[in-house]
């Protein structure tokens, strides 16, 4: 029922113009499966950029916060931080991605970098937001549900660190450079459960990936 899943009409409209533009799109590979539309770009990234990305990271890393709920309290143990969008390295790589997705700019927040080291986690989440919660009049506001995420690995991990999409059965290890996007809803608009999804801890090594979230109209 529509009136159950706000913007549910704009979130199929997005959803259906990206899903066009990436499957015209040699460099998108879509993974096969009918559950979620995710695709990934080898090479998105080069290694300079990878490495100048994390350098930023470390520079801006702060433990990570999640919207203030009770149940996602002790989901996150990585340290993470607004990357400072008015660096023009920063808007070049942010532009990169908007024009793969061909989602406006307005829509994106603020690219977000993550560092997991040794025994740090991400545990299963979806990330759109759950529309019953008392965060979500404000984030309707401020730019609605999160439509797509695009995230980039950095560097190799030496073990540990994939992305688990537990529904599916897809684990991706960290593989520097390569950005995956995934649509969070369903092509009718809904929330999409089967995109649930966990960063796996770090066993060696440490992880470093950014990403970035698109809400359905305007963030801000
Ligand atoms: O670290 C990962 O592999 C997953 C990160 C993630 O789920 C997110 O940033 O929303
Ligand atoms: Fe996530």
């Amino acid at each position: 029922m529509p009136t159950q899943h706000p913007d549910i009409a704009a979130l199929a409209r997005l959803g259906g113009s990206v899903r066009q533009r990436l499957d015209a799109d040699p460099s998108a590979f879509k993974v096969p499966t009918d559950q979620i539309e995710l695709y990934g770009v080898a090479n998105f990234l080069s290694e300079a950029e990878c490495d100048r990305l994390i350098a930023i990271i470390d520079a801006v890393a702060q433990p990570s916060e999640l919207f203030t709920t009770p149940y996602s309290k002790g989901h996150r143990t990585s340290y993470s931080g607004n990357v400072d969008s008015s660096d023009p390295f920063v808007r070049m790589i942010e532009r990169r991605i908007d024009d793969l997705l061909g989602i406006p700019h307005e829509f994106g927040e603020t690219v977000q970098g993550q560092r997991y080291q040794v025994g740090q986690e991400f545990r299963a989440h979806n990330d759109y937001f759950h529309t019953g919660e008392a965060y979500w009049p404000e984030q309707s506001r401020r730019g609605g549900q999160r439509s797509w995420t695009a995230m980039a690995y950095l560097n190799a991990v030496e073990e540990g660190g994939s992305t688990l999409f537990n529904k599916i059965g897809l684990d991706i290890p960290p593989q520097p450079g390569t950005l995956i996007v995934w649509n969070n809803m369903l092509p009718n608009g809904a929330p999409n459960p089967d995109t649930i999804h966990a960063g796996t801890p770090v066993v060696r090594g440490t992880k470093y990936i950014v990403t970035k979230w698109y809400r359905t109209r305007k963030w801000g």
